[in-house]
């Protein structure tokens, strides 16, 4: 069986590697990267924009549904762009504040139901790396290959920290690991699309490995799972 469009989903808690792993992914394929977080970031920062209740599912919804987004491809000098209602929104979705919404818009169904579609989009030749927290489970059940990555919380606290100084955001450790605990929560007991791996998804625990040796063991299930399905 040979597939047009094969998708390989990458899935798990927050600071895993996900991001980091997909990106090199599809820089070797030579696909196409959906960052699905993105899109739940910035619909949590179009709620703020727009003084939308962030308890109001209907108004989030409705807000879902004609959410203007663009994702610019990543260039030689620059990462992918993320633009909102014409503004360049990049930087501003990773604050914390924005992380945290994301994650309670995150629980309503009827806001997940409707950005499946607009992410199913992303599915074109020659494939799809899609990141995420329900790639494997919900968006995309039939990818021939999946990944969830994890790490402990402590760790992937001190990775987003790290990550968030870098990029000149004001952070506080300590409030960081609390958050990052109850997003876990958040995300592992919702309703819908709950984050858990797929079945059949090779799980990573990535505490104490180095990005390349993740990156190179989730290569080898890849191809692995891409040349049992023929592709
Ligand atoms: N295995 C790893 N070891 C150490 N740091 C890592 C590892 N994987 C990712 N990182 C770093 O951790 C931060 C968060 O990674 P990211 O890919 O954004 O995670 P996620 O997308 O799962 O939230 C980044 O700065 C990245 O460089
Ligand atoms: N497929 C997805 C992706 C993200 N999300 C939600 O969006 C939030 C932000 O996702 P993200 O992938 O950008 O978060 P990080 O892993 O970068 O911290 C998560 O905490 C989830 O609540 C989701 O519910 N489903």
């Amino acid at each position: 069986m040979s597939e047009r469009a094969p998708v390989v989903t990458i899935d798990g808690p927050s600071g895993a590697g996900k991001g980091t792993i997909s990106q090199m992914l599809a820089t070797h394929y030579g696909w196409k990267l959906l960052d699905s977080g993105a899109i739940y970031r910035v619909l949590a920062l179009a709620a703020i924009h727009h003084n939308v209740e962030l308890d109001n599912e209907e108004a989030i919804t409705l807000l879902a549904s004609h959410l203007d987004v663009q994702f610019l491809a990543a260039t030689d000098k620059d990462a992918t762009k993320v633009v909102l209602e014409g503004e360049d929104v990049t930087h501003s979705i990773r604050s914390q504040e924005c992380s945290d919404a994301a994650s309670r818009v995150a629980a309503f169904p009827r806001v997940r139901e409707a950005l499946l579609r607009r992410q199913r989009a992303f599915k074109t030749a020659p494939g799809l790396i899609a990141d995420g927290r329900d790639m494997g489970t919900v968006v995309f059940p039939n990818a021939p290959a999946k990944l969830f990555l994890t790490a402990t919380a402590e760790e992937r606290a001190q990775r987003r920290y790290n990550q968030l100084r870098d990029k000149g955001f004001d952070v506080n450790i300590e409030r960081l690991l609390t958050e990052i605990k109850e997003r876990d929560f958040r995300d592992m007991n919702r309703a819908v699309a709950p984050l858990v791996p797929a079945e059949e998804a090779l799980v990573i625990d990535t505490t104490g490995l180095g990005i390349e040796e993740v990156f190179q063991r989730a290569l080898k299930h890849i191809e692995q799972k891409l040349s049992a399905a023929g592709i």
